[in-house]
């Protein structure tokens, strides 16, 4: 409604807005039935007083679709973001384990690194394989080593911690960052992972399907240059474990420099 017609509305009833309009409306009304006021002005005043309740209801009308609108425009940001995050999450993780996938855990490598050397707290790398996997392949087919390699996946995500980064670092090889855990703690984790993984006891058909996995862990250290060299440093654990007979876990500590 326009400024004017408000102003003088407010200075006539004492009123503002809608208050004011409803208290014109209502004297209108009954001015209009009283026999003093000539029947064209009545006739008039009524058809004013019928203008201004359309008026009203169409303004009521649009209101509530602005808010509808409103509404709608809100909960589709909602869906968006949802839709955006869903997105981020997905071009993080591996299709088949639903772990972390290398690309991101890389990124998360170099982070855990910095925060670990700027506030000087503990914190493990563990990577670690499927021992003689493509035995699994060639035995049971392709499916099997799948399953398998799921298998493996879930026993790491039941046995890790909320803030431990987990992911499938290609084919049949897994790594994880232990935040908050030295290297007594990752040899521990370890060995509780790789005593899961062989007790699991999978069979494709009549058949049973043994499996292991041997590990290699490494404690970030001050001699260690960049994230890169720790990863190094963790990937030669696991060899040493390999070469010493496999479903182990050794110390990079422990490993020949
Ligand atoms: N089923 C399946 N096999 C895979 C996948 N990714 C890699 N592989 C296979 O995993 C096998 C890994 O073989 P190797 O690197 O020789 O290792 P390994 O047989 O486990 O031997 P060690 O690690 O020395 O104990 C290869 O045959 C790959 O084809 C996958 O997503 N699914």
């Amino acid at each position: 409604m326009n400024r004017l017609l408000l102003r003088q509305l407010k200075r006539a009833t004492q009123l503002e807005g809608e208050a004011a309009v409803e208290r014109l409306l209502a004297e209108l009304k009954l001015r209009a039935r009283t026999e003093s006021f000539p029947s064209d002005m009545n006739r008039f005043l009524l058809g004013v007083g019928e203008l201004l309740e359309r008026v009203s209801a169409s303004y009521d009308h649009h209101e509530r679709d602005v808010e509808l609108h409103s509404l709608s425009l809100a909960l589709s940001s909602e869906e968006l973001e949802a839709a955006q995050r869903e997105l981020l999450r997905l071009s993080r993780s591996d299709r088949m384990t639903q772990l972390w996938n290398r690309g991101y855990w890389q990124e998360r490598l170099q982070e855990e690194f910095q925060r670990a050397r700027r506030f000087g707290q503990p914190v493990s790398l563990l990577i670690f394989d499927i021992d003689h996997f493509k035995r699994i392949n060639d035995q049971y087919g392709h499916p099997v080593g799948d399953q398998v390699i799921c298998l493996v996946a879930d026993v790491l995500r039941t046995c890790s911690r909320q803030v431990d980064i987990c992911a499938r670092y290609g084919g049949e090889e897994f790594a994880a960052i232990l935040p908050g855990t030295n290297e007594d703690g990752a040899f521990h984790f370890g060995e509780s992972l790789r005593l899961k993984t062989e007790a699991l006891g999978f069979s494709a058909g009549e058949q049973a399907v043994p499996f292991t996995i041997s590990i290699g862990v490494a404690e970030l250290d001050d001699s260690f240059p960049d994230a890169g060299n720790w990863l190094v440093r963790a990937d030669h654990a696991l060899y040493d474990a390999k070469r010493s007979g496999r479903n182990r876990t050794c110390r990079s500590s422990q490993s020949p420099r």
